[in-house]
């Protein structure tokens, strides 16, 4: 039995605090308000997150980091990418004040605006490595929804420290979730950002009727596109043929549990983005990593054509059959 902490009570973070909890684990899941605690300790439920879902008895919530934290050997991450930096500040005041050192991981899925930095590099900063043995990030194809109805999952825990992965590795598994570990922190935290990106357009294919020819094509040339930049920034290429690769992007590009793929779906019938952000209640991803990506590519003159396009479609109101044409128009080429 591990002492963990999981930050971040959304659909993720409290789907894998289940998870662990589930396992006999001791787990405490901090959430941003005491009455979203006092629903997860009273009624076993998080009905904004995961409408209709019972959790396990033993999952302990509560909104105090402190509490949270006190005595965890692991602290995971779950939040959205754009209060990563800020959830991590806190983190590292609570571990100063108790003189505490973590095994840090998160399951994270993007890039910091701006700096286009990984959810690790924040970490790293955020967190003085007095207080943190190793990062970790827990990806791989996994929707909360399938997950907490115990529907089979394989995850992938990417970390340099094979210790800390193994750990990790076995405080989730079970019969039902299976995680796998790897070397490749660099390469998953990018493969999960990017996927992301193509998830969007394969949900906008759907949405304008286009049928599994152009989801199967998306999904071919964007997992290239994937690699090329991974593989441009230092990723193992095995990483992009894994679960943190195209297994995630088969989830997040195919199941209509994506909150990125419905986004697209959406866009393709004709809403319109803000509409979408507005009502999905949840944190949509893509959206803001096809901005980081788009202008990483840009600085660093690497093509990137479908992240360019779904760029065009989100930032500049561009037809997203204009965009197809011009995708469909490009130079003939090679595929390798
Ligand atoms: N939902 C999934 O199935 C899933 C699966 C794998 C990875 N992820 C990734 O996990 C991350 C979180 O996604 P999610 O789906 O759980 O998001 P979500 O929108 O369901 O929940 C986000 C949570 O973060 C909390 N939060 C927001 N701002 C905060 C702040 N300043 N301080 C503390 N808490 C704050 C919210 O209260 C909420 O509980 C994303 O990067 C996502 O890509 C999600
Ligand atoms: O629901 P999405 O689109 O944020 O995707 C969630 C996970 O990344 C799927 O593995």
């Amino acid at each position: 039995m591990t002492k963990i902490a999981v930050l971040g009570g959304g659909s993720w973070g409290s789907a894998l605090a289940n998870v662990a909890a589930e396992n006999d684990n001791d787990v405490r899941l901090w959430t941003r308000t005491a009455t979203q605690a006092d629903e997860i300790n009273g009624q076993h439920t998080n009905q904004k997150y995961l409408p209709n879902a019972k959790l396990s008895d033993g999952l302990m919530a509560t909104s105090n980091l402190a509490l949270a934290v006190m005595d965890a050997e692991v602290v995971l991450i779950v939040v959205p990418t754009k209060v990563v930096r800020e959830v991590a500040s806190q983190l590292a005041d609570v571990l100063n004040k108790q003189n505490h050192r973590v095994i840090l991981a998160h399951a994270t899925k993007g890039l910091e605006q701006e700096t286009y930095k990984r959810i690790s590099e924040m970490l790293f900063e955020e967190v003085p490595e007095k207080y943190r043995s190793s990062l970790a990030m827990v990806s791989g194809p996994s929707h909360a929804e399938d997950v907490i109805k115990h529907d089979l999952t394989a995850v992938s825990i990417a970390s340099d420290d094979k210790a800390a992965a193994q750990k990790l590795q076995k405080i989730f598994a079970n019969a039902s979730f299976r995680p796998y570990t790897n070397n490749d922190l660099l390469g998953s935290e990018l493969a999960a950002a990017l996927k992301n990106i193509i998830a969007i357009g394969s949900g906008a294919l759907v949405g304008l009727g286009y049928g599994a020819n152009a989801q199967a094509a998306l999904l071919t040339r964007g997992l290239s596109e994937m690699r090329a930049l991974g593989l441009a920034m230092g990723a193992q290429p095995e990483t992009f043929l894994g679960l943190a690769g195209i297994g995630d992007l088969i989830v997040t590009g195919m199941s209509p549990n994506s909150r990125n793929y419905r986004a697209g779906q959406q866009l393709g019938e004709g809403k319109n983005l803000q509409e979408i952000q507005d009502q999905m209640g949840m944190v949509i991803e893509g959206v803001s990593t096809t901005k980081a990506v788009y202008e990483f590519a840009k600085q660093n003159h690497v093509e990137m054509p479908i992240t360019e396009g779904i760029y065009r479609i989100l930032y500049q109101n561009e037809p997203l059959r204009e965009v197809i044409q011009d995708l469909m128009s490009r130079p003939l080429r090679s595929e390798n």
